[in-house]
């Protein structure tokens, strides 16, 4: 049963109601960290071709402020070159535990440099050499080559020289539509008054 849904289409919702959606979404993705087994920022990223044919994969939001959900990439990747050649997208959030579903439509904007240049170099060592030796939805020629790439990387790394690949970045996936899904147990409040109507609507 669905107890709680708020839906804010284009056009509809105003500045403040999705400033109390993305306060709401950040509290329900607090409340998943406390009770997930998997990493509850893992997200599908659906994303579709300029004529509609669409695919999904997992992703992990990587920071959500008020003015959306960031993710990082292979630019080479499938996901990247359909987002560039058509920004809409749609991300799922599936947290079993606590019985919650959040479904976000937006449009994707590639992030500036200097936003995806300080959060690179905020990864850990091998994440950094992972997106360098990682040719993303390219068929592995073979696992040697693959750790052939990895040694020179690491090699690379350990002189300090290992910023942020051109190729590799991020997207900021602006909301137009967020809705919350809340399934079993008791009847409760998930929000605001203004930002979630409980009797689902
Ligand atoms: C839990 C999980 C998290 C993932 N997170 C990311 C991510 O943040 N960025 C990414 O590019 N790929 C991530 N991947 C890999 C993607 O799901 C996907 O296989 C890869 O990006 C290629 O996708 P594409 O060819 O559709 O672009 C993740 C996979 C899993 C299973």
């Amino acid at each position: 049963m669905t107890l709680a849904v708020r839906s804010l289409p284009e056009g509809e919702s105003t500045a403040l109601e999705m400033l109390q959606a993305l306060q709401l979404f950040r509290r329900w993705l607090r409340e998943a960290e406390a009770e997930e087994c998997h990493d509850p920022a893992t997200m599908v990223l659906a994303t579709a071709t300029c004529d509609g044919t669409p695919s999904a994969r997992m992703v992990l939001l990587k920071d959500c402020n008020d003015r959306g959900f960031v993710f990082y990439t292979n630019l080479g990747s499938r996901k990247a070159q359909e987002l560039r050649a058509n920004p809409q997208a749609a991300l799922l959030f599936d947290w079993a535990k606590a019985g919650r579903r959040v479904e976000i439509a937006g449009r994707a904007e590639p992030l500036r440099a200097q936003e995806a240049d300080a959060y690179f170099a905020r990864r850990p060592a091998l994440s950094r050499i992972g997106a360098w030796a990682s040719r993303q939805s390219e068929p592995l020629g073979s696992r040697l080559h693959l750790w052939l790439r990895i040694a020179r990387f690491t090699a690379i790394w350990a002189t300090g020289r290992l910023a942020r690949p051109k190729f590799w970045s991020g997207f900021r996936v602006i909301p137009s539509e967020i809705r919350f899904q809340e399934q079993g147990g008791p009847v409760r409040l998930v929000g605001t008054d203004d930002a979630v109507n409980p009797a689902g609507t």
